[in-house]
């Protein structure tokens, strides 16, 4: 047996002359709430209809549970629930009345228990007191837990949801997310793609990032946060500057242009300068954040005040925090801050992609 409940191997598709997936390596293991985050357009759903067997590959290999896809479709599909581009219902059937349609469609469901199985989808998505109100009368929240439910008219081992809070009101994302998080206690590998960062790392225990067709990271949140920059910054007077970043340089940390300070609440969760509050002129030494990190006194979100230089340099494992602040110091610059700053996930993010992530609540 396979610890993936989904694999793949160079998977590709090719729509004409676009490469819409280009060789995707996926490994999703058993029991893991996955995140499948990309921009809009980066392949996602393609790949999910092909892990599906909803569209073929050009090349490459997929397992499912364990079994090649699509070639085990048949054994496959009765373990896999799953929601894709918003549930199509009847509007003006009640919710109980579109699950049993729906599964009376499903080859394997039995016609005698599906009643109970109705019933106890409901319940799990907490629309057990709606179950008889028409779909129009629905909230899109209600709609989209509808569409889980009928994603778990079966027990299921593998859920796959694309985009599941994609136009929800903050309401209906919670309702979402709290019922992803209780399938993933029961055991049940969760596949969550999305467009939004804060959601993925609210809800998932591992993630991968698609950027034009390719799949450019995966692995727990720990590993990919890891996998960002550490950068030093050291805030000086700015007749000291010219001599910092020579002392910088020869320790093999050339200081570049300042990034551009991150928007306020763009770091969900995240270290660094760009989420700790300004302590300007508060303190003599740097101070902790609730991170863990430090942050440079006088500075307020992440520039110098009038007279100060601000050197930011990538630093690697191999150079000691100490060694720098001491090299600077014996060299004669006055340091008035310094702070490391861990790369979130939003930075490595839009380092992998190009591009910035929408913001949730
Ligand atoms: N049936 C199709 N025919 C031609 N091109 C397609 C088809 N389906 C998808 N594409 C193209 O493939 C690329 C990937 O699309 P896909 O829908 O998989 O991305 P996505 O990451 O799911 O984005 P979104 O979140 O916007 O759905 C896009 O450029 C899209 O235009």
């Amino acid at each position: 047996m396979s610890d993936f409940a989904i694999e793949t191997a160079g998977l590709t598709k090719r729509f004409g002359k676009q490469l819409a997936v280009d060789g995707v390596d996926l490994a999703v293991p058993e029991g893991s709430v996955f995140g499948f985050l990309g921009p809009n357009g980066s392949g996602k759903t393609t790949t999910i209809r092909m892990l599906l067997g909803l569209a073929s590959a050009t090349a490459g290999d997929i397992r499912v549970l364990g079994q090649a896809m699509p070639r085990r479709l048949a054994n496959v599909l009765p373990g896999v629930g799953a929601l894709i581009e918003g549930p199509g219902f009847y509007p003006f059937l009640s919710g109980a009345a579109n699950l049993r349609r729906l599964d009376a469609a499903d080859g394997f469901a039995p016609a005698a228990s599906r009643a109970a199985r109705v019933d106890h989808a409901l319940e799990r998505v907490g629309l057990t007191h709606a179950a008889g109100k028409k779909v129009r009368a629905y909230s899109l929240g209600m709609k989209q837990r509808l569409g889980i439910a009928n994603a778990l008219l079966a027990p299921r081992e593998l859920i796959v949801l694309d985009e599941p809070t994609n136009g929800l009101d903050p309401q209906g994302t919670r309702e979402v997310r709290h019922l992803i998080r209780s399938l993933a206690s029961e055991g049940t590998t969760v596949f969550v793609s999305s467009h939004l960062l804060a959601e993925i790392e609210q809800m998932c225990t591992h993630a991968a990032v698609m950027s034009g067709g390719r799949l450019v990271a995966q692995g727990t949140l720990d590993e990919l946060r890891l996998a960002g920059q550490t950068r030093a910054r050291v805030l000086v007077p700015a007749a000291d500057a010219s001599r910092a970043t020579r002392i910088l340089t020869d320790l093999g940390l050339p200081p570049e242009p300042e990034p551009a300070p991150a928007t306020p609440g763009t770091q969900p969760g995240g270290a660094g300068l760009g989420a700790t509050s300004g302590t300007r002129g508060s303190a003599n030494g740097p101070l902790p954040t609730p991170e863990g990190h430090f942050a440079l006194p006088g500075e307020g979100a992440g520039g110098a005040g009038v007279g100060e230089s601000v050197l930011s340099a990538v630093l690697p494992e191999s150079v000691a925090r100490e060694d720098v602040v001491a090299a600077l110091v014996a060299g004669g610059v006055r340091v008035r801050g310094f702070a490391v700053q861990q790369a979130s996930l939003e930075d490595l993010f839009v380092a992998l992609t190009g591009e910035g992530f929408d913001v949730v609540q």
